[in-house]
């Protein structure tokens, strides 16, 4: 069996060989004359599979390390017979991972206690249940709309976008990338949702660029609708908007789910469904481990104040990311390509903790 992996996915190689001919290309190289005669391909998000790029190939079953696959057109593979899946929930909790640390990182940069602070989640799938779980565990007061589960679950526990928007002092947006159907996410943050907004609410991106309409939220920045900007996901990557990139307070290069653990879940995932599909044991799935932190103990005697959140910036710091993606916008894929991958709190020891730390530290994962 031939596989075609991208060469910039984490903890594959000496994995794949074992079971079959394997290649690895960069995103550059993935062109149909590269790829047309494989009969599987491991792929990242900035890996497109179109028509044109599958049509004519021997490609059986389309693997990506991602939650996202709004970057293969499912609908021809389906026509064409061409299986295809994600890795859904690999990387949830290293979104929720970042947005916590960029949380914290304004409330400390503002002086402003996040307890008690409503926060409006739009879409509670895999990685919108994890921001609740942390965020609640943080002390804030949850939001949560949902309509496509709201229609299968009633209504118990949702909101209508219009009372996330009124009634939210933050809002982050979980939602697939969707362009058609009645729940089509493109442009959902739009000039008619940013009339709804009555709160000066910080707003996050953490899911797909076009989720928002960056003329309407510039606007919205602009004219104080919005107050901070929280920014992952940028339309048109990497040629990203230069005017939003100067209006955000925290903007990173599409990174929120790249802890290492997330990659190496969305690597592990793709093996586990090569060897399904193709009937394959595949013995060295164990051995895709993310390494360990440079260091794993964290002492949260050496705070002086804010020692949770010391700690939790300690495993991922988002202005650190932002200043790199500021030094060298027009570098955010290299910068992607060549990141160094944080570990979730999990791969952490706290050490002298105190009693009313302890619920905080075993919601997050750390270990005590
Ligand atoms: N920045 C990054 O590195 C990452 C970005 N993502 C993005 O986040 C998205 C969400 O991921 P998951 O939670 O794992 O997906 P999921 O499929 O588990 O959950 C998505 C939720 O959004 C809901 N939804 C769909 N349309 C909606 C609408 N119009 N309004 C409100 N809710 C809607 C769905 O019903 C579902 O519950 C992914 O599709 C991906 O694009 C995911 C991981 C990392
Ligand atoms: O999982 C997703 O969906 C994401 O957005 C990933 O974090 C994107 O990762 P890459 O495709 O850039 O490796």
């Amino acid at each position: 069996m031939k596989i075609i992996a991208d060469n910039t996915i984490p903890y594959l190689q000496g994995i794949a060989e074992t079971f079959a001919e394997i290649s690895y290309i960069s995103p550059e190289e993935f062109t149909h004359d590269r790829i047309k005669n494989a009969d599987a391909l491991i792929i990242r998000s900035i890996d497109k599979c179109t028509q044109q790029i599958l049509e004519g190939t021997s490609i059986k079953l389309i693997t990506t390390a991602t939650i996202g696959f709004d970057h293969i057109d499912t609908a021809y593979c389906d026509k064409a017979g061409i299986a295809w899946a994600n890795a859904p929930g690999c990387n949830a909790d290293s979104v929720a991972q970042y947005v916590l640390a960029s949380l914290i990182t304004l409330s400390i940069r503002n002086n402003i206690d996040l307890k008690n602070k409503t926060l409006g989640i739009v879409g509670v799938g895999h990685v919108g249940k994890a921001v609740e779980r942390v965020c609640k565990a943080y002390g804030m007061n949850i939001l949560r709309n949902d309509p496509p589960r709201e229609e299968q679950e009633g209504s118990a526990g949702f909101v209508s976008l219009k009372t996330i928007a009124e009634e939210s002092d933050i809002i982050t947006f979980h939602v697939p990338y969707t362009v058609s159907g009645i729940h089509a996410t493109k442009h959902l943050a739009n000039e008619a949702f940013f009339a709804e907004v009555k709160k000066k609410p910080w707003f996050i991106n953490t899911c797909r660029g076009a989720v928002h309409d960056t003329t309407a939220l510039l606007r919205a920045k602009r004219e104080g609708i919005v107050s901070e900007l929280i920014i992952d996901c940028w339309e048109n990557e990497p040629h990203i908007d230069l005017q939003l990139l100067d209006a955000a307070s925290i903007a990173t290069p599409h990174i929120a789910g790249f802890s290492a653990d997330g990659k190496a879940n969305g690597t592990r995932a793709c093996l586990q469904t090569i060897g399904n599909f193709f009937r394959i044991p595949i013995e060295k799935i164990g051995e895709v481990v993310p390494p360990l932190p440079e260091e794993p103990v964290i002492d949260l005697d050496l705070f002086t104040s804010r020692r949770m959140e010391q700690a939790v910036l300690k495993t991922f710091c988002p202005e650190t990311v932002d200043r790199m993606l500021r030094n060298a916008p027009h570098d955010f894929e290299s910068l992607r390509n060549n990141y160094n991958h944080p570990r979730e709190y999990k791969a952490y020891t706290l050490l002298n903790i105190k009693e009313e730390e302890i619920f905080l530290s075993d919601l997050l994962g750390f270990n005590r």
